[in-house]
């Protein structure tokens, strides 16, 4: 291990990492942490508290870096030839010779450092993102002493960029290359290459693109590959190592010392506080806090206990027939439903879903929501006891830090001891959904346009009556949340009886009647043309292929590796149900008015989710009626999942083939999805989520325990990985946090939205590409996560594909049924999409577009 800093004993040497906003920072954070015993801060390199159009900027900036050992320049978004882009680099590279500070540069920043010292930046032929590439380096006798790459042997390491530094290597001749490769080039005399990579390239030729360099005279270094990939070999570990020990010693030569005069440090430390910590200590926990700052809703289902009953799960009864026996007429829903649990769904999918969770008495549960752009969210409460109160506080958030900080809040007075059961993963807590928009605004995209509607964009019941389904043991735990001490009441009971009295559960319990599975329903499934009136609005052929080679443009430029474009296909119909739910009712109404309709009513929201699940039965299919959506999902994507001990998992997918004659097997689909382009387009999501994790479980806590792995599931074969992370217990992280610094998977889940297999990398800078080439349109429900998390800590999320969703408060007129009269319509969207890569062509990308729409686009036509 490198020494610790000189002249000070007492303090960790520190090393202040530049941030570009790149969607791997945290992966090179932890890899510098856990390899060098250092700390690590990090400071953006548009810091509004180092700005270089400010006073006394120099001074600043000087006073900053001398607190530090090193500095590491981040990869990121866009070119060093553009200012905003490379932002506090470029004044690194610049300091006066007494100010001077061991630097390493890497991707963006090294190709920075390149342009500062003469040499030119500009595209690849071909941009490289997610390939994995042998690193020439120096090994023979003459590798000088000092180089970074000395004991190294060769390894293989990522690339993730379109643009390179040329530094005059290409007018070197062929016969020349072998020896000049090694030496400072005329056009660039102070930099000493130090590791190339040859690309064969179609036209036969080689590129040879720059992958390593040291300044002849001052003490920086760059690296153009990204040493923290998941796939750069262990061996290239050796070259940090180096690096920070030639740093060190040429501190050492040059009297240079860690300043620690106490006084500010402008970077943050490189872990995200948890949500608990950054709040006012007043506000947490709900007993403590003042009776000024309680209102009605901090006291309620605050200490409950848990009771529940088991029952055996009917043989064949499947998770619609318990909601239609159970809750036939709620007004609001939410169905998490692991529809390829039964056995003869997609039998290899690695995925089965165990449990179905159903929410009830949701007109009773407490919930909380905002609408993104609100500086407050909103607590309600329909009714209690039976009866309507229509309770509604609108809390300020600013107080909480933010929405995640009050849901945090809400979350922990609420909390299970963890002598709770552990055989269900959801006791009662948070159910709902989150959409892309939200998303967005979590890592700091404001939408600039006027959002015309008032929807919420978070929507979380916390869910104190539940069922959930057992479908390996077959049993249905019914489960209550009770307040401790109250009187019992006897719906645990009443549930049990109608469940076990139901015939349905006479009859098939007693296997009187034939099993229902999703394969036969599927085979039942009536094809039947949509009526008339609805109408089908796809996206443009042309137009969706001229916007992949748009994506590809701002691949080229540098600004993107990957983007996740989607577009949305809206179907609109008449009206099949009231805006609060309830389709009976509203069907018998119409019958009763006087002007008959011509047709019946459209099959209903439900309709079409039984129709999808058995269609597409997925691990993660769901049925939302709820704050004024309807979404009906056949999700086949994990995002984040976490238990009580703080593991979390997460299981990017990104690859897609989809099933056909010449593709069955998955033999045939890893021949087709394990080649460099699908593979390259998952490493980079994975990569994506490492570092999501990392900046909350911190530095060495997470790892990859499947790479890669190809899948089967109904209709598609998908690519998946799985990442894991470790959450900082509380005994870790109570020094540091405070007594209320306890990470829960709501830390993780707010700082991992939008789900990174939905946007691309790097995430923000392709959020806000993305935004313009969709034109805008929001995503939605789309794109976002749908899930739950357990008053005991344990949650699951999936992100939102493969769905259908409309909005209450969106309604068309259109000619009706006949008659002449225009009639309101609802309007449905669906999203659908694909990532985009530089290898990816324009009419593969509309092909994979259009498979993944199809799925739910079919069930408007076989929904009888
Ligand atoms: C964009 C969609 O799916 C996403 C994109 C995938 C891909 O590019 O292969 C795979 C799964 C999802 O993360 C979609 O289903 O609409
Ligand atoms: N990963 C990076 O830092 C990429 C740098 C630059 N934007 C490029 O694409 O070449």
């Amino acid at each position: 291990m490198p020494s610790v800093c000189r002249g000070n004993n007492h303090h960790r040497p520190r090393i202040l990492f530049l941030d570009a906003y790149d969607s791997f920072s945290n992966n090179i954070t932890s890899l510098l942490a856990t390899l060098l015993d250092v700390d690590v801060f990090v400071l953006p390199i548009d810091s509004p508290l180092l700005y270089p159009t400010s006073e006394n900027f120099a001074r600043n900036l000087r006073e900053e870096l001398s607190r530090y050992v090193a500095v590491v320049c981040g990869p990121g978004p866009g070119s060093p030839d553009n200012d905003a882009d490379v932002g506090l680099m470029k004044h690194v590279w610049q300091l006066a010779e007494g100010d001077l500070v061991p630097v390493l540069g890497i991707c963006l920043g090294f190709q920075s450092l390149v342009a500062s010292c003469g040499g030119t930046v500009r595209r690849l032929q071909r941009g490289l993102h997610g390939m994995v590439r042998e690193i020439v380096h120096r090994e023979d006798d003459e590798i000088e002493e000092d180089s970074i790459f000395r004991g190294v042997k060769r390894f293989k390491a990522t690339l993730y960029h379109s643009l390179c530094g040329d530094i005059g290597q290409v007018a070197v001749p062929d016969t020349e290359w072998k020896v000049a490769r090694w030496r400072p080039f005329p056009t660039c005399p102070d930099l000493l290459p130090l590791a190339w990579v040859e690309e064969n390239r179609d036209d036969n030729r080689v590129e040879r693109i720059l992958m390593a360099v040291k300044h002849r005279t001052q003490p920086f270094w760059g690296l153009q590959y990204h040493p923290e990939s998941v796939c750069t070999q262990k061996e290239g570990d050796k070259i940090i190592v180096n690096w920070f020990r030639d740093s060190m010693k040429w501190n050492e030569a040059h009297g240079r010392v860690q300043v620690e005069d106490g006084g500010e440090i402008l970077a943050r430390n490189a872990w995200t506080p948890s949500l608990l910590s950054q709040l006012p200590l007043e506000l947490v926990p709900a007993e403590q806090a003042p009776s000024s700052e309680s209102s009605w809703w901090q006291s309620l289902d605050v200490d409950t206990v848990y009771r529940s009953e088991t029952v055996p799960l009917a043989h064949g009864m499947q998770v619609p027939d318990v909601v239609e026996l159970l809750a036939p007429e709620e007004k609001e829903r939410i169905v998490l439903d692991s529809a390829n649990a039964a056995a003869t769904a997609t039998a290899r999918a690695d995925v089965r879903g165990r449990y179905s969770i159903i929410a009830m008495g949701l007109e009773e549960a407490l919930r909380v929501e905002h609408h993104t752009g609100d500086d407050y969210a909103t607590i309600k409460l329909g009714r209690v006891g039976g009866l309507p109160v229509n309770l509604s506080q609108q809390v300020p958030i600013a107080n909480y830090g933010g929405i995640w900080g009050l849901v945090a809040t809400f979350y922990e007075a609420r909390q299970l001891g963890p002598s709770e059961p552990e055989e269900t993963p959801f006791l009662g807590g948070f159910m709902g959904y989150i959409t892309y928009e939200q998303g967005l605004a979590d890592i700091g995209i404001t939408l600039e346009h006027r959002r015309p509607h008032r929807r919420p964009d978070v929507c979380l019941v916390w869910v104190t009556r539940s069922l959930v389904i057992d479908h390996l043991l077959g049993v249905i735990h019914i489960q209550q949340l009770r307040l401790r001490g109250s009187e019992t009441d006897s719906w645990i009971e009443s549930t049990a009886n109608r469940l076990l009295s139901s015939r349905t559960f006479q009859a098939r319990f007693n296997h009187d009647s034939p099993t229902a599975s999703p394969r036969k329903d599927a085979q039942n499934i009536k094809t039947r043309r949509p009526s008339r009136s609805t109408s089908i609005q796809p996206p443009m052929t042309k137009g969706y292929e001229s916007k992949v080679a748009l994506c590809q443009e701002f691949i080229a430029a540098g600004d993107s590796y990957e983007l996740c474009l989607t577009d949305q296909t809206t179907i609109t119909r008449p009206i099949s149900e009231g805006p609060s739910g309830g389709e009976k009712p509203l069907f018998r109404k119409r019958r009763r008015s006087s002007v008959p309709p011509a047709t019946p009513p459209p099959p209903s929201s439900w309709q079409l989710f039984k129709t999808l699940r058995a269609r597409q039965p997925a691990p993660f299919a769901s049925y939302l009626r709820l704050g004024g959506a309807t979404l009906v999902s056949a999700s086949p994507e994990r995002f984040l999942q976490y238990d009580r001990d703080g593991r979390c998992s997460m299981r990017p997918m990104k690859g897609t083939v989809r099933k056909s004659e010449a593709v069955s097997t998955l033999a045939e689909a890893e021949k087709i999805l394990h080649i460099p382009k699908e593979e390259a387009e998952n490493l980079m999501i994975v990569d994506l989520v490492r570092h999501d994790l990392h900046g909350i479980c911190g530095a060495g806590n997470v790892s990859v325990p499947h790479l890669l792995k190809v899948e089967e599931y109904q209709s598609v074969f998908q690519m998946i990985t799985v990442v894991e992370g470790q959450l900082p217990r509380s005994e870790d992280s109570a020094e540091e946090q405070g007594a209320y610094g306890r990470y829960t998977g709501l830390d993780v889940l707010a700082a991992c939205l939008p789900p990174g297999s939905m946007t691309g990398a790097p995430k923000k800078r392709s959020c806000e590409i993305l935004l313009d080439i969709e034109q805008k349109q929001e995503r939605s429900l789309y794109s976002g996560v749908v899930g739950y998390m357990c008053a005991t800590g344990r949650g699951d999320w999936s992100v939102t594909i493969r769905s259908l969703f409309r909005w209450d408060d969106e309604q068309k007129k259109s000619g009706g049924g006949g008659n002449g009269e225009e009639e309101d319509h609802e309007v449905w969207h669906i999203g659908a999409g694909g990532a985009v890569t530089i290898l990816s062509t324009p009419e593969g990308e509309r092909e994979e577009m259009f498979t993944k729409l199809a799925g739910p686009l079919r069930v408007f036509a076989e929904s009888g």
